[in-house]
């Protein structure tokens, strides 16, 4: 029987990464697009929270399989895995404590280690898609951090200072004076700088890419474009990379059929999603409107930043090539 491919690393045929990420590239390009149109076009007006809150509760499956990842690779029973679901509900539950034990700097330290979780997302899905290992490029990943997320919320500053403010209580949530046009000063000029040198190493869709978010953040309504961007490119690129994980996934994937591999998506995800969202709900219910909503949410996505940022970190990580997945007859394909 030949190896089955490696569920970590694929090139551009046949293997288990290629459809979902053309798939998900698709739909990322397509929904920034269309958030951009509707500016240019009808323009968002008071409805740009819509597109915000509709990312950030189309994001939230993005992690629910997070326990399941690991036990992909290391072939985990049941018992291990309830163990490891357990610690990871742990993990938030505590981050979830310190942050509304000091609001202020955990906001300041979840918007840093949002920036390096999406800018690392994003050079470590542009590896996968072109064939490559997850390399490490902190500077690439800085830049496109920031520019995914610095940048909107500077632009959006006005617009979140009252999100900020319910979440930081005591402060009127704005930004100290000169902070957000060095971050513009440095963020733009350094995606530039990476488009360009995307381009002069002819890595097109790379470079093109830079030029699509920069529209985004730079055209769309600030936080209708993060919402855009955390829903509908994060989240997606990330779980198009999950469902190369599952080992169950490999033959539909290779035949680049995605149906099964999604409907095998959703049951895993819906319950822990289900979850969080009772959670949410629960929450919110004392807040009311959208932007109670979007404060009661970032708490909640930063207690679950940290564990869902641990186990991305760890999937990325550099080292010898991942365990294979194990091939139907029991062999550990390699
Ligand atoms: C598995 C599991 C689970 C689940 C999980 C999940 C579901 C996850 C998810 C995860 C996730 C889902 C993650 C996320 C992330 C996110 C992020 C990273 C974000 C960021 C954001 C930001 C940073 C924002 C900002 C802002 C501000 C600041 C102001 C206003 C405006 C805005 C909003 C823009 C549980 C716990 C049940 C249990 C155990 C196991
Ligand atoms: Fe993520």
């Amino acid at each position: 029987m030949r190896p089955l491919p490696d569920p970590g690393t694929a090139d551009r045929t046949g293997t288990p990464f290629a459809a979902p990420a053309r798939a998900a590239t698709t739909v990322s390009l397509v929904a920034a697009a269309a958030v951009v149109l509707v500016e240019v076009t009808a323009g968002w007006g008071d409805r740009a929270w819509l597109p915000l809150v509709g990312g950030l509760l189309l994001g939230l499956p993005h992690g629910a399989v997070d326990h399941l990842v690991p036990a992909y690779r290391l072939r985990w029973g049941p018992a291990r895995l309830a163990a490891f679901a357990l610690g990871y509900a742990a993990v938030a539950t505590v981050t979830w404590v310190l942050f509304t034990a000091a609001p202020g700097p955990a906001l300041a330290v979840f918007v840093l280690l949002s920036a390096w979780h999406f800018g690392t997302g994003e050079t470590a899905f542009a590896d996968l898609r072109a064939g490559r290992p997850v390399r490490r490029a902190a500077l690439p990943a800085a830049v496109l951090g920031g520019l995914a997320l610095l940048v909107p919320l500077v632009r959006g500053a006005e617009e979140a200072a009252p999100v900020v403010a319910a979440v930081v209580p005591g402060s009127d949530g704005t930004l100290p004076p000169g902070v957000g046009t060095v971050l513009l000063a440095v963020v733009l000029p350094a995606a530039a700088a990476l488009a360009l040198a995307l381009l002069l190493e002819t890595r097109w869709t790379e470079a093109a890419e830079v030029g699509a978010l920069a529209v985004l953040v730079l055209v769309a309504p600030p936080l209708a474009a993060f919402g855009v961007y955390f829903g509908c490119w994060h989240a997606v690129r990330h779980t198009a990379r999950v469902l190369a994980e599952d080992p169950a996934n490999v033959a539909d994937l290779a035949a680049g059929r995605l149906g099964p591999p999604l409907r095998r998506f959703a049951v895993a995800a819906a319950l822990p999603t289900v979850a969080v969202l009772a959670v949410l709900a629960l929450l919110w219910s004392a807040a009311g409107g959208w932007r109670g909503l979007v404060a009661t949410d970032l708490p909640l996505l930063a207690a679950l930043t940290v564990p869902h940022a641990l186990v991305v970190a760890w999937l990325d990580r550099p080292g010898p090539a991942p365990a294979r997945v194990r091939a139907p007859s029991g062999r550990v394909a390699r």
